[in-house]
Formats: C-alpha cells, sequence, structure tokens
C-alpha cells in the first residue's frame, strides 16, 4: 500500500481539524483529495509529509510510519506544498541545483527534471521572473527531484489561468502514470479530469470515497450544446430520454437526460434533420458536483 491512514485525528486546541480519518491508497492510483474550505485536507497532508504529528492514530507512507520512520517516509514523498515556497531571487536551475546539493542528488537528476516539467526554457531564468504556471512547475520539480514514489500535491492549480491549468493537469497526469499522487483541491472538474478516485473531506471527516469510474455509472447525465440559431424548448423536448431543458446562455441549452447511453449523438440528428449547426457539444457528469454539494453542505 502506497498511503495507509488509520484513525487519525488531529485537533488544534480545542479544534478538532481531523475526526477518525482512514483510507488507503494503493501503488498507481491518482486520489482526488476533495473538501471545502477548512475541510482538513493540508492539515492531512502535512501530517502524511511528516510536518504535523497526528493527535491520535496511525499513518504510513510507502510501508513507512510516519512518526517513527520520518527519514523514510520523506525520502518516499514528493510535497508540493499549498503556498509553494520559493527563494524568488534564486535562477531556476540554481534552485534545484541547490535543493540537490542538499539531499545529495546527484546533478543529472537537476536536468532530467527540468526537462520532464517542461522548465528547459525558463530554466535560465530567475524564480520572481515566471509566471504563476510556470512557478508550480518549479514546486512540481522541486518535489520530483529524489525521484519519490509518492506525491502529494496540496492544490496544485490554485491561482492559474486556463492554459497554465491545462498545461499542469497535463503534467500531474503524465507524472501520475508512474506514481502515486494524493492532490487536494476544490474543483471537481480537477478530480474529472485527472483522478481515479475521489475522496471528499467535509469537517475532518471522510464522507465520500469512490473510484470515478462508479461515480460516472450514475444514470444522470447533462448535455451542452450550442446551436448557430435559437431552438424552441418544446422541440428539444422531443429528443429521447430528455427530462428538463435549459436556456443557460444565447443559443447555449444544457439537456437533462436520464439514462447511461451517450445522448450526444441523438442531439447530433436533431440539430441534423433540424437544419441546424451545432457550434459546440459536451457532456457533463453532475454526479460529483452533485455528490460534492450534497455531502459538504451545512
Ligand atoms: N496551525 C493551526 N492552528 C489552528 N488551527 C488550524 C491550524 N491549521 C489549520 N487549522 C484549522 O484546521 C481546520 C482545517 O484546516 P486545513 O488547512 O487542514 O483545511 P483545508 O481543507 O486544507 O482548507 P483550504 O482548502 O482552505 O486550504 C481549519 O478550520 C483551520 O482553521
Amino acid at each position: 500500500m502506497s498511503i495507509q491512514v488509520t484513525n487519525i485525528t488531529k485537533e488544534y486546541g480545542t479544534q478538532k481539524a481531523l475526526n477518525n480519518v482512514s483510507f488507503s491508497i494503493q501503488k498507481g492510483e491518482i486520489v482526488g483529495f476533495l473538501g471545502p474550505n477548512g475541510a482538513g485536507k493540508s492539515t492531512m497532508m502535512k501530517i502524511l509529509t511528516t510536518f504535523l504529528k497526528a493527535s491520535e492514530g496511525d499513518a504510513a507512507v510507502n510501508n513507512f510510519n510516519v512518526s517513527e520512520e520520518t527519514i523514510n517516509v520523506q525520502k518516499s514523498v514528493g510535497y508540493l506544498p499549498e503556498h509553494n515556497p520559493l527563494y524568488l531571487d534564486m535562477y531556476v536551475r540554481e534552485y534545484l541545483q541547490f535543493n540537490a546539493d542538499i539531499y545529495k542528488i546527484p546533478k543529472t537528476e537537476v536536468e532530467k527534471v527540468i526537462e520532464r516539467t517542461g522548465l528547459l526554457p525558463e530554466a535560465h531564468k530567475k524564480i520572481e521572473q515566471l509566471s504563476k504556471g510556470y512557478r508550480q512547475r518549479v514546486g512540481l520539480a522541486n518535489a520530483l527531484l529524489h525521484n519519490p514514489e509518492v506525491l502529494i500535491l496540496d492544490e496544485p492549480t490554485t491561482g492559474l489561468d486556463p492554459n497554465q491549468l491545462i498545461e499542469i493537469r497535463e503534467l500531474i497526469k503524465n507524472v501520475g502514470t508512474e506514481k502515486t499522487v494524493l492532490l487536494s483541491t476544490h474543483i471537481m472538474q480537477e478530480v474529472e479530469a485527472i483522478c481515479d478516485r475521489v475522496i471528499i473531506i467535509n469537517k475532518g471527516e471522510i464522507v465520500l470515497d469512490k473510484k470515478l469510474s462508479e461515480l460516472t455509472k450514475n444514470k444522470q447525465q447533462i448535455v451542452e450544446v450550442e446551436f448557430d440559431y435559437r431552438v424552441e424548448e418544446v422541440m428539444l423536448q422531443r429528443i429521447n430520454n430528455v427530462e428538463k431543458v435549459e436556456n443557460t446562455a444565447g443559443f447555449v441549452y444544457q439537456l437533462y437526460f436520464s439514462t447511461e447511453k451517450d445522448m450526444r449523438g441523438d442531439v447530433f440528428d436533431f440539430a441534423h434533420d433540424n437544419g441546424l449547426k451545432i457550434l459546440q457539444l459536451h457532456q457533463k457528469n453532475t454526479t460529483l458536483e452533485k455528490l460534492f454539494i450534497e455531502l459538504t453542505k451545512d
């Protein structure tokens, strides 16, 4: 098992940030740790990376106990903290070489991670000159330097613009083909885009732990479609299995279906039969979003 958490409780004074939390993550899984602000995500990650001690319970990373075998845990884990601390006046390559020296990592590894994280064009720049997306890449490169088996990423895409977001997600997905990844986020689409499994935490307790493939088996489905022309909602209601139609903007419609069948083909046929052009068409899975709201509301 890559990560094993058993009945972890963490108290800050009288406040319980984590309450009897247990889960395990197998080698090679990419798991999204999803929860609203203050749910306890960072606290859990700090315990797994040995920065904090739990008040009660036990955890192991790569089969090393976090309170007894801290050095081995640190060797096994690459950690990107929420507020990625960087020495802004250092150059990218210099910063990574500096960290490699501290941990006695060969310089050749620095070049490997620079290449792997797409930092080559920026490696000669000062960190302060980099965009937020590239700074996150530096953080990720730093977390990968010692080639750890497990990556723990605390909100790695917060504050990134849509292009950077896609790039960093791709990078994480790529890295995740070889490593176990636990990443925290508030963003459901992120989990859907990157993860195999989702753990939702609310007020220090796990409220859901499921494979994404199990969630998508759900029968609810929304197809969002943009036509080149206005369409009467009663017309759209004629498409098979439509339960509800919403005109969300201009000629954009959300069609709610209650079936496992992928309905995009039927929407395409509808457009074709009615002489409409489709400007965009995609299927949205509402399950995770609905579950999140349901499970984390007060
Ligand atoms: N050092 C601390 N001292 C006291 N309380 C703390 C400390 N760190 C966190 N907390 C509290 O513990 C709870 C969980 O915080 P944590 O940072 O783990 O949540 P989170 O899910 O990571 O939130 P966010 O998404 O906002 O980063 C919060 O109520 C927070 O205020």
